[in-house]
């Protein structure tokens, strides 16, 4: 059933609440209207969980939220750092509402239409053709600070929410599908996915994806964290004398190059399989240059809002410029937003995670073609992450400073020499397994690998700008060393 309540008093609390979560996409630009695009009862009583898609207008931009409202007549003590507010009757709802991903009670019904393939009102359930999805077990959210929001079910899955919705099928469901499909080892089994059907919000035909039901690889950690463990037994020894910077970090205990190896060939393997998945093109001179148009449109766009960009401009316009003569290049589908963060070290070898693109992105550039080496920068740019963030960034974001080690009485150029060492090591031993499991060599088309990392750290300074200040040291380091 649908109910649509009317918007006033419920709309003014979200109007608070939703600026201030991390998954949501437009910070930095005031909200003119919100409104409540779809409500869908999906458990009624007490508690009660409610459906809900906000149509959030910015300027000439609408985004659609997707929320899942729990509302209680009492909020246990558990749930209180989670509330939103109270209603007194008004909308229809009379009780605490708060953020229901938080309350099991009202994740675990989520299994059971799932396994059930429900219809409520819009929303549609769905289950992978055969697959019985259990339906005992509680959904917590897990720790990750990410644009969605993900539901931990016990040992067996790890559901996805997609808060800011694209129109029609998520890329993320549309590619775990089409690489399993192909025998792809290299991402987690989907389980299930949740629906709304078209024109329950205005998408179009294609029904809009609202959540994907994954196998979660247990055990498994994440690249990221397995990058600064390394980083940080580097800055813990003392500083090498008279010794190659690559053999300094390989001596120095927690090396990670072996596995930045691994990682490059199991991306050649995914990049081969989505190849065969969704098949090649040429792009012509004009789409290049229409490309290297793009990432001088974007460099523009965040010099314009972001001031520590400006000094770099014209020497990254200048190699966004020599793309457009790099000859015809195969085009496929890529991960569009690959990084650290997105690949998990399991038993079974490295998975990748998260085919959405990046999130500032429109929903046509996310599925657009590319060429698979955009990827490799992304891993690239990761990699001169790891290796700075605690020297620009990481005490102010509360990471923890460099100075645990033998590296905290260091002059900063001794650090630089330090940051640079490691993410060279790294990156070289990513192109080299890249590369030897069959992808296009990154050493034989620098200039198109360069225009990428650019192309990349102007959209992180954009992204740290916008979602950690504190972080935006971190891109603005890289591009003064590269841009000058
Ligand atoms: N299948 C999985 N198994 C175990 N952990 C996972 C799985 N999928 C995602 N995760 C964890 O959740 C985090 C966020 O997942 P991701 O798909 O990148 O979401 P987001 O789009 O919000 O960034 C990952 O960094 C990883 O730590
Ligand atoms: O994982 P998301 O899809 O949410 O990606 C966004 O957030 C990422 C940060 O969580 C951001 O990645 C940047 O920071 C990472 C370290 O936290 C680093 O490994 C990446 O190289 C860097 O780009 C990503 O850009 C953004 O789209």
């Amino acid at each position: 059933m649908t109910v649509r309540p009317p918007d006033h008093s419920l709309v003014r609390l979200l109007d608070g609440w939703l600026p201030r979560q991390r998954w949501f996409g437009g910070k930095g630009t005031p909200i003119d209207e919100l409104s409540i695009g779809t409500a869908t009862a999906l458990l009624t009583g007490d508690p009660a969980l409610h459906h809900l898609v906000l149509d959030v207008r910015q300027g000439d931009r609408v985004d659609h939220y997707q929320v899942l409202l729990g509302v209680r007549r009492t909020l246990p003590e558990r749930l209180r750092g989670h509330e939103i507010g109270r209603l007194a009757g008004e909308d229809g709802i009379a009780g605490h509402v708060y953020d229901a991903v938080h309350d099991p009670d009202l994740t675990r019904p989520l299994l059971a239409h799932m396994a059930g393939e429900t219809t409520v009102g819009p929303l549609r359930f769905r289950h992978a053709p055969g697959d019985a999805v259990r339906t005992d077990l509680d959904g917590v959210p897990g720790s990750a600070e990410q644009s969605n929001t993900s539901l931990i079910y016990g040992d067996a899955y790890i559901c996805k929410l997609f808060r800011r919705l694209s129109p029609g099928v998520n890329p993320d469901l549309e590619v775990n599908l089409a690489l399993s499909r192909v025998g792809c080892t290299h991402v987690p089994a989907v389980h299930g996915w949740i629906e709304l059907e078209a024109g329950g919000d205005g998408a179009g035909a294609e029904p809009v994806t609202l959540a994907l039901l994954s196998e979660f690889l247990r055990g498994a950690t994440d690249g990221w964290q397995l990058a600064l463990t390394s980083v940080r037994d580097w800055y813990a020894q003392p500083a090498p004398q008279d010794q190659p910077a690559a053999d300094a970090v390989a001596d120095a205990g927690g090396d990670f190059a072996a596995e930045a190896e691994r990682l490059g060939a199991a991306t050649a393997e995914v990049h081969r399989d989505l190849a065969e998945a969704f098949g090649v093109v040429q792009a012509s001179e004009a789409e290049l240059r229409a490309m290297a148009d793009g990432m001088a449109a974007q460099l523009d766009e965040v010099a314009a809002d972001v001031p520590e960009l400006r000094p770099h401009v014209p020497a990254i316009r200048a190699v966004f410029a020599e793309v457009a003569d790099a000859g015809p290049l195969p085009f496929q589908r890529v991960h569009g937003d690959y990084h650290l963060g997105q690949v998990l070290r399991a038993g079974s070898g490295w998975v990748l995670l998260d085919f959405e693109g990046e999130p500032a992105r429109t929903p046509g550039e996310r599925r657009a073609l590319a060429h698979p080496l955009r990827d490799v920068a992304g891993m690239l740019r990761s990699f001169e992450y790891a290796a700075r963030f605690l020297l620009a960034g990481g005490e102010a974001a509360g990471l923890g400073p460099v100075g645990t080690g033998a590296a905290a009485d260091e002059t900063p150029d001794a650090l630089e020499w330090r940051a640079q060492a490691w993410a060279e090591r790294n990156r070289a031993a990513f192109c080299r397994g890249y590369a030897a499991a069959g992808g296009p060599d990154p050493d034989a088309h620098r200039a198109l690998v360069r225009a990428f990392e650019f192309d990349k750290a102007v959209y992180e300074v954009r992204y740290e700008a916008r979602n950690r200040p504190s972080w935006l040291p971190v891109p603005l380091k890289s591009l003064a060393r590269l841009a000058n």
